[in-house]
């Protein structure tokens, strides 16, 4: 196990997108691309400011979270997510999810069957996925309107803003990579089709002398399967990002939340694969703080943070574009296949039986 070494800010950039949103002058725009795509090149991950979302918007995100995860468990399991891996929608109580723990060699490699006897940690966490309510296959599922008023048309809408800023990103990461126009056409309408969404995310506090920290973490080491993902979360430490520039493995930074508006972008698996590595996946985890020395307290603190996963549509083909930046790297790192079944690979090891 690797150690913390500082604040994220120390080692991973925080890129301001405000010049490359409201510039009309190219040459300013592609100096944001480039501050943006040499940030992701080297630690697959970046903070992101003047990205358009309000901190108004960000504040009434997180407030109307707690609202929902303040509900009675009786009333946030009438819209349980279903059984099995689609739709991806709906609460998930404490403990359903359990992130798999992948070695470097399975990440690599993408394919064939995970032992069962695969070490599985307890993920101290509720949570709650919402998509777009334009993607016409999955449909959401909402909680009474009576219990939460205005909560599903503020969520909606949210949704739709964060698919306003994925855009912008990818643009600006397409234009950063310089890949030829066809291939960037092509990456772009992988994104169209409204199958991204948040995820509202709640990590119970709990009694320090309580915790086993051996089996229970808020979010074990990671990295997702999207293209990138926004990681928006409250004033409570807890996310860290790991240095790829430091040379002891698993050396981890915090990400930390002192800039309130400021969202964490992570590349995923397919953002990886797609630009043949030139973008590695941030392996990142969620690390249950300990209480305050001092604080009088044995009580851990409570958690929020929302993730927006960016994700392609299902039946696209993961192939690594071949120009631009992406064509300076290693050749055949990466095998072609179907995004909905690196989708499934990767769910099949996440959802546990919602009666254990
Ligand atoms: O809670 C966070 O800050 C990160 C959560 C995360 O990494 C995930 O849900 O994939
Ligand atoms: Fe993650």
């Amino acid at each position: 196990m690797g150690s913390i070494t500082a604040a994220a800010d120390a080692v991973i950039e925080t890129i301001d997108l405000s010049a490359y949103l409201s510039s009309d002058d190219p040459i300013v725009r592609k100096a944001t691309a480039d501050r943006l795509v040499q940030a992701l090149h080297k630690q697959g991950g970046c903070g992101l400011v003047g990205h358009g979302l309000t901190l108004k918007a960000i504040h009434e995100a997180l407030t109307r979270s707690k609202e929902f995860f303040d509900l009675p468990l009786d009333q946030k399991q009438t819209i349980n997510h279903p059984e099995g891996i689609l739709p991806h929608r709906g609460y998930s109580g404490v403990s359903r999810e359990k992130i798999r723990v992948y070695t470097e060699d399975e990440l690599q490699s993408m394919s064939g069957e995970l032992g069962a006897t695969a070490k599985k940690a307890m993920d101290w966490k509720e949570h709650y996925d919402i998509g777009s309510d334009y993607e016409p296959e999955h449909h959401n599922r909402w909680i009474d309107k009576a219990l939460l008023p205005g909560f599903q048309p503020f969520m909606s809408d949210f949704i739709t803003q964060l698919e306003q800023l994925h855009t912008n990103v990818l643009n600006a990461i397409l234009l950063g990579l310089e890949v030829d126009p066809i291939s960037a056409d092509y990456f772009r309408g992988l994104h169209t089709h409204h199958n991204s969404g948040i995820r509202l995310l709640h990590y119970p506090s709990m009694r320090e002398s309580e915790i086993d920290r051996t089996s229970t973490t808020w979010c074990p080491i990671h990295t997702d399967f999207t293209t990138f993902t926004f990681l928006i979360q409250d004033e409570n430490q807890g996310l860290e990002i790991e240095d790829r520039t430091n040379k002891t493995p698993n050396t981890f930074v915090a990400a930390n939340p002192s800039i309130p508006d400021r969202l964490w972008l992570t590349i995923g698996d397919f953002g990886e694969i797609w630009t043949n590595g030139y973008l590695p996946a941030s392996r990142h985890r969620v690390v249950i703080p300990a209480p305050l020395p001092g604080s009088g307290t044995d009580m851990t603190s409570n958690r929020y943070s929302i993730p927006y996963f960016l994700n392609p549509r299902h039946d696209g083909i993961l192939e690594p574009l071949g120009t631009g930046k992406p064509a300076t790297m290693p050749r055949d790192r990466y095998k072609k296949m179907k995004v909905r079944d690196h989708i499934e690979f990767r769910m099949k090891y996440q959802y546990t039986d919602p009666t254990k």
